[in-house]
């Protein structure tokens, strides 16, 4: 299987090549250059456990790593959960709960995470050399990162979050891991800032070269194709459960890489008749696809401070495939996005941009009551960005197709949410270990040339 970049102007690589390098050099994403449907496959693979599951998904793409290799890969990545299933479901009120926080650090980022970083190690050692990692987090992806890399000796990692944005934990985890391979920047802006700086970075080809830089964000396909493993495995629970035809996903949605992952499951095959997109009061996305116009707006924090993003990394992808994988139309939109901070597509006959997609919005107070209402009447507490999720999905219930909702943390990650929401907090002995260690974080402006300085200092 080969990879090309959205953009156009990459000469098709190998999986190993598209790992290692992150962005292509033309500014693109990665894509496959066509996806396999699996819909023969789907009837065996229900029977599948969740690291067999992921070994036949991703061995259709990892076609450049012998299938040994591969099967060590995936077994070792999840055999740091705390969970039998890796990714349980769990009936709540009228949902399935698709748990993704049972990894190290408490979120649906060290499912493809703790996989990328053995995926790293792994080509390293083949290849030789060194991997310099920076990444952009708004909260999770940089605990999950760090942990899926740290004290691994030929890599270092840069992991720049914005300052006081992401909750206090989320920070903690981070600064907390004092490993020598292991850098916090607290950049003084938004995740969009952070992002912005990683891929002006990366676009400085020379600079990315000369440095060895690789990314550890869904900018990386092993990231995106990691994540369309559960759900595979989610759907088909539901299915037998139920003994419907289709699933819906409800996907709480910030860079659109998860959302992203599940549109190629369907598009592979997987009979998913809805994905119901939730956004926080950071809407770009929920607007885009009940209008048509992706516009950007400012960034605002909220109590799921991972979804505060405005410019969606992932959606890129997504429109490569909307502009019917013509990367001209592509660049042309993405370029017109640049100038006007906005883009629009045509609608189709039925007013949609997408009749697989249905979107909506949950604010701070229609989180706050969801987080209550389920703890109240189901004893189940939902962190704040699966409970935007399960807000929308509510707007959306089909009587022909389970929806199961994507549970992205775990809520002790957000006490103050949590407390504000039902009167306590809930905890977790991963974070309650959390409370006196030491932490390392150095601050930097949020500019480009700060950050390459800083990175030129410490690899
Ligand atoms: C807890 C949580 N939920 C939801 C999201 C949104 O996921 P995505 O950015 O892939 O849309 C994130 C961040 O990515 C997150 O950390
Ligand atoms: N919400 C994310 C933002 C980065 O997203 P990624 O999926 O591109 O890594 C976070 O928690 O950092």
């Amino acid at each position: 299987m080969n990879y090309i970049s959205t953009r156009g102007q990459m000469a098709p690589i190998g999986f190993q090549d598209a790992v290692m390098t992150g962005l292509a050099p033309d500014g693109g994403l990665l894509l496959p250059e066509q996806l396999p449907n699996v819909t023969e496959k789907l009837d065996a693979w229900s029977k599948l456990s969740y690291p067999e599951l992921a070994f036949e998904v991703i061995r259709l793409f990892a076609t450049d790593i012998p299938a040994d290799d591969l099967q060590k890969l995936v077994n070792d990545s999840y055999a740091a959960f705390d969970h039998p299933e890796v990714a349980p479901s769990v009936a709540v009120g009228e949902f399935e709960i698709l748990e993704l926080f049972h990894g190290p650090t408490l979120a649906f980022k060290d499912v493809a995470l703790q996989f990328l970083g053995n995926l790293f190690e792994y080509i390293l050692e083949k290849r030789g050399g060194r991997l310099n990692i920076l990444g952009a987090t708004s909260g999770d992806t940089g605990s999950a990162a760090i942990h899926g890399v740290r004290g691994k000796p030929a890599i270092n990692i840069f992991i720049m979050h914005p300052e006081g944005r992401t909750s206090p934990l989320q920070e903690k985890q981070m600064t907390s891991v004092l490993d020598d391979n292991v850098f916090n920047l607290a950049v003084d802006g938004t995740f969009d800032d952070c992002q912005n700086i990683m891929k002006t970075t990366f676009g400085d080809v020379g600079f990315k070269t000369e440095h060895s830089l690789g990314s550890v964000n869904s900018v990386n396909w092993a990231r995106v194709l990691a994540q369309t493993v559960y759900y595979f495995y989610a759907a088909f629970k539901a299915l037998e459960k139920t003994g419907a035809k289709t699933v819906q996903f409800s996907v709480p949605t910030g860079n659109f890489g998860d959302i992203l992952a599940g549109y190629l499951a369907q598009r592979m095959g997987l009979p998913i008749s809805k994905l119901i997109l939730a956004t926080n009061e950071n809407d770009i996305l929920s607007r885009f696809f009940n209008s048509g116009t992706y516009g950007m707006a400012d960034v605002v924090s909220t109590i799921s401070p991972s979804m505060d993003i405005q410019v969606a990394s992932n959606f890129e992808r997504y429109l490569y495939y909307k502009a019917g994988q013509d990367a001209s139309k592509l660049v042309a939109l993405m370029d017109g996005f640049k100038e006007n901070g906005s883009l629009s597509i045509e609608l189709n006959e039925s007013g949609a941009v997408d009749d697989l997609f249905v979107a909506g919005r949950g604010d701070t107070a229609a989180t706050m009551a969801t987080i209550k209402k389920y703890h109240d009447q189901c004893g189940y507490v939902l962190d704040p960005h699966t409970a935007v999720g399960v807000y929308v999905a509510e707007q959306f219930k089909s009587a022909d197709a389970p929806t199961i909702c994507l549970a992205t943390a775990h809520p002790a990650k957000f006490t103050q949410a949590i407390i504000d929401a039902i009167g306590k907090g809930v905890h977790h002995p991963t974070l309650d270990a959390l409370a006196d260690v030491e932490t390392r974080c150095d601050a930097i402006a949020n500019d480009v040339d700060a950050v390459k300085e800083y990175l030129v200092g410490h690899i």
